[in-house]
C-alpha cells in the first residue's frame, strides 16, 4: 500500500511578516503542488532503512532505523501521532547530525532544515518503521511560494493517512480530501515542521496549504474567505535566492530597535488586509464595479509593498519588477518573505492579452520567470494506491 499526499503553494496578497506580529494577513493557495509519497518496506525487502528521495534534485538520503531511534527516541517516544508537539531543541541537534552525516551538497545546504523537519515528523507521526519517502515539487523552493509549507502539510498528511490517529477511506479511486478533523490535526503537524525549518512561522502558509481557497488569518485563527471576485495575478520569480528564516528574524531584529514604528507600520499592514479582504468579500452586485474594486485593490498592494520595504525585506530585484511594470500602470508587490523570491502583479480583468505578453516578455529580457497559476483552489489532498 502506497499512500500519495499533494499540498498546493499560495500567495499573500497582504500581510507577510505583520502576521508574524499579529496582524491580519490575506492569502490563497495556487495550482501549484509538492507530492510525497510513502511506501512502508517488507520484510522480503530486507531493507531496515528510512529513505528520503527528493526527485527534482536527484538526492537520496537513508538512515538505517536504529540510528534514527537512538538519535530521537529519548525526545519522542511519549508523544502520540495525535498531539502534534514541538521538536526540543537538544534533539534537533542529534537529528542536525543525521543530516549532516549525508553530505547536503553544499550548494542545496538549505536543505538541512528541510531534512530535519521530515526526521522530526516521520519519527513522531510513524515511529521508526522502515520505509521510502519520495517527493516531487512543482513549486521553487525558497522563493515566497510557500514551498517549506506545502512539504510539510503533505508529509504530514501522507504520514498520518497510515497512522492510527486518522481514518481515511483507502478504497476511494483518485484524489480525496480529509474531515475537518484530520485537516486540523495534519495543519498542527506541519506547523511544527514548519518551526523546523522557519524559526518563528506565523502558522499562515501550512494554514493555506491545508485548507485552500482563500483565507484570513490573524493571531493563528483562520476564517475560510468567501471570494467574490476572481484575481488575476501574474507571478514573476526573481530567482534571488533568499531564506524566510533570517528575513523573519531580520524583522523581529528591527522590532527591537525601532518597536514604537514597526508596531505602527504592522498597524498599517492590519489596516491593509482588512480593507483587501472587504473588497474581496463584497457581493458583485455592490457599490463599486470590478475595475473600481481592481483599482482599490491595486493601490492597497502598492502600499503594502512600501511597507515592507520599511520592513528592510524587499530587494533591487523586487524594485526592478516593480518599476518595469508600473511602466503599464500596473501595481506590484513581494509575496511571501521578500528579499528576492516572488513578486506578484494584479492584472486587471480589463488588461488586454497583447500587454500582458508585452509585460511578460519585458520582465523575462531582466532574465526573471513569470507564470501565471490558478488561485484559491483547493488544499490538501491523499490517494492511495494499493498495487505491490
Ligand atoms: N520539496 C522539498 N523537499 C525538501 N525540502 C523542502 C522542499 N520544499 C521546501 N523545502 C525546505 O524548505 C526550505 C525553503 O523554505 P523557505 O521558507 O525559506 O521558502 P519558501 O517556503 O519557498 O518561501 P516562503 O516561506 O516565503 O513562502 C528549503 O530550503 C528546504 O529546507
Ligand atoms: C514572512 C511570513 O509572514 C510569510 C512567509 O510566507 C512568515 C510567516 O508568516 O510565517
Ligand atoms: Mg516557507
Amino acid at each position: 500500500m502506497e499512500v500519495r499526499a499533494r499540498a498546493p503553494g499560495k500567495i499573500i496578497l497582504s500581510g507577510e511578516h505583520a502576521v508574524v506580529h499579529g496582524s491580519m494577513a490575506v492569502a490563497a493557495s495556487i495550482s501549484l503542488y509538492t507530492s510525497v509519497s510513502l511506501a512502508f518496506h517488507s520484510h522480503s525487502d530486507n531493507d531496515d532503512t528510512l529513505k528520503l528521495q527528493l526527485k527534482d534534485m536527484a538526492l537520496e538520503f537513508s538512515w538505517p532505523v536504529g540510528r534514527i531511534k537512538e538519535a530521537v527516541a529519548g525526545f519522542n517516544t511519549a508523544i502520540s501521532s495525535s498531539s502534534p508537539t514541538s521538536c526540543p531543541a537538544e534533539c534537533l541537534k542529534s537529528i542536525g547530525a543525521l543530516v549532516e552525516e549525508q553530505n547536503i551538497p553544499e550548494a542545496k545546504i538549505g536543505l538541512a532544515s528541510g531534512v530535519s523537519a521530515f526526521l522530526w515528523l516521520y519519527s513522531c507521526i510513524q515511529g521508526f518503521k522502515p520505509a521510502t519517502v519520495v517527493v516531487t515539487s512543482e513549486l521553487p523552493l525558497g522563493s515566497g511560494l510557500g514551498s517549506s509549507a506545502a512539504f510539510c502539510v503533505a508529509l504530514s498528511a501522507a504520514l498520518l493517512a497510515l497512522s492510527d490517529s486518522v481514518v481515511v477511506d483507502m478504497v476511494h479511486q483518485g484524489w480525496s480530501s480529509f474531515g475537518e478533523k484530520e485537516l486540523d490535526l495534519l495543519n498542527k503537524w506541519a506547523f511544527q515542521g514548519e518551526k523546523i525549518i522557519h524559526g518563528k512561522p506565523s502558522g499562515i502558509d501550512n494554514t493555506v496549504s491545508t485548507y485552500g481557497n482563500t483565507i484570513k488569518f490573524k493571531s493563528g485563527s483562520l476564517t475560510l474567505m468567501k471570494s467574490n471576485l476572481p484575481l488575476r495575478m501574474l507571478i514573476t520569480n526573481t530567482k534571488e535566492g533568499r531564506n524566510t528564516k533570517a528575513l523573519v528574524a531580520s524583522v523581529s531584529e528591527r522590532t527591537i530597535r525601532h518597536h514604537d514604528a514597526l508596531n505602527f507600520i504592522f498597524n498599517a499592514v492590519d489596516s491593509i488586509s482588512k480593507e483587501l479582504s472587504g473588497i474581496i468579500e463584497s457581493p458583485v452586485s455592490g457599490e463599486l464595479s470590478i475595475s473600481e474594486k481592481e483599482e482599490n485593490i491595486a493601490e492597497l498592494m502598492e502600499m503594502n509593498q512600501g511597507l515592507l520595504q520599511s520592513m528592510g525585506v524587499s530587494h533591487a530585484s523586487i524594485e526592478t519588477v516593480q518599476r518595469t511594470t508600473l511602466k503599464y500602470k500596473l501595481a506590484s508587490k513581494l509575496t511571501g518573505a521578500g528579499g528576492g523570491g516572488c513578486v506578484l502583479t494584479l492584472l486587471p480583468t480589463s488588461l488586454s492579452g497583447t500587454i500582458v505578453d508585452m509585460v511578460i516578455s519585458e520582465l523575462e529580457s531582466c532574465g526573471f520567470q513569470c507564470l501565471i497559476a490558478g488561485i484559491g483552489g483547493g488544499g490538501v489532498e491523499i490517494s492511495f494506491d494499493a498495487s505491490p
